[in-house]
């Protein structure tokens, strides 16, 4: 396998120990450690002329909160391409667009993200002309972008070849594999609370298996989330699959 150049995250924040902290432990972690990837935050107190390293303030026009101020941003952005040059910037918002795995797998063939979190109730329009795309990592508002880069750095990671221990484990993926949502899963012991499992899944006869995995995986969706269904659409044979899912569930 092509060993792939190291991808580099650059995250533009007034809170640089959100992202490392979050960095110590778990998937991300062990990527930085491995080498798989580099983080570098920047924070626009660092590049504020004023005298308090001031990054927020009033909204003309008036109205609750505080926002960011351009130009610490705008310098904290041009600093970041200079040192992560030829790389998209993108602003976390609940303006953005919704981030889903295909976007995922897109970013991950990138050499580098540099993701701008904002804080407050948000940052000066002014801000976007040097922004790049404006993503959304659901429709609900954080105090901050931070957690929504760590998501988008997390999700992206677990892409890169080599990071998960199962090599395929990231492609089959239940949205990337199959546009359909996990089946269940069981692991020891057998019995917990009076619950024993599946016997499909102590058979060993993996045609059987994967028949199973596939029709829970094709009811579940279509009880769950019908527009996913709805948008992938059945291919040959999973049609009776589901109706038999169906009366069965009936029972
Ligand atoms: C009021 O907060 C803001 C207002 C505008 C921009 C950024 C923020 C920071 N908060 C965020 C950021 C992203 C998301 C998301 N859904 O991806 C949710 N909240």
């Amino acid at each position: 396998m092509a060993s792939r150049l190291v991808m580099r995250f650059d995250v533009i924040t007034i809170f640089p120990g959100l992202i490392h902290g979050y960095l110590q432990e778990g998937i991300v972690g062990r990527a930085l450690t491995r080498g798989l990837i580099e983080v570098q935050t920047w924070n626009p107190r660092d590049f504020s002329d004023s005298t308090y390293r001031r990054v927020d303030d009033r909204p003309f026009g008036g109205g609750p909160g505080m926002l960011m101020m351009a130009p610490p941003l705008l310098a904290a952005i041009a600093a970041a391409r200079q040192a992560n040059p030829g790389v998209p910037v993108i602003y976390l918002s609940p303006q953005g667009r919704r981030l889903q795995q295909q976007a995922v797998q897109d970013f991950a063939v990138l050499p580098g993200l540099i993701l701008l979190a904002g804080r407050y109730e948000g940052v000066d329009e002014r801000v976007l002309a040097a922004v790049d795309a404006e993503w959304s990592i659901g429709d609900y508002v954080l105090a901050g972008g931070e957690l929504p880069a760590l998501v988008l750095m997390e999700a992206v990671a677990r892409q890169l070849p080599g990071l998960l221990g199962h090599a395929d484990s990231a492609a089959e993926d239940s949205f990337a594999a199959s546009g359909l949502l996990d089946c269940p899963h069981y692991t020891r012991p057998e019995v917990v609370a009076g619950a024993s499992v599946p016997e499909v899944l102590l058979s060993g006869d993996h045609g059987r298996i994967r028949r199973w995995r596939l029709q829970q995986s094709l009811g579940r969706t279509a009880e769950r989330r019908p527009d996913l269904l709805e948008q992938r659409g059945l291919q040959a044979g999973e049609k009776e699959l589901l109706e038999e899912y169906r009366r069965q569930d009936g029972e």
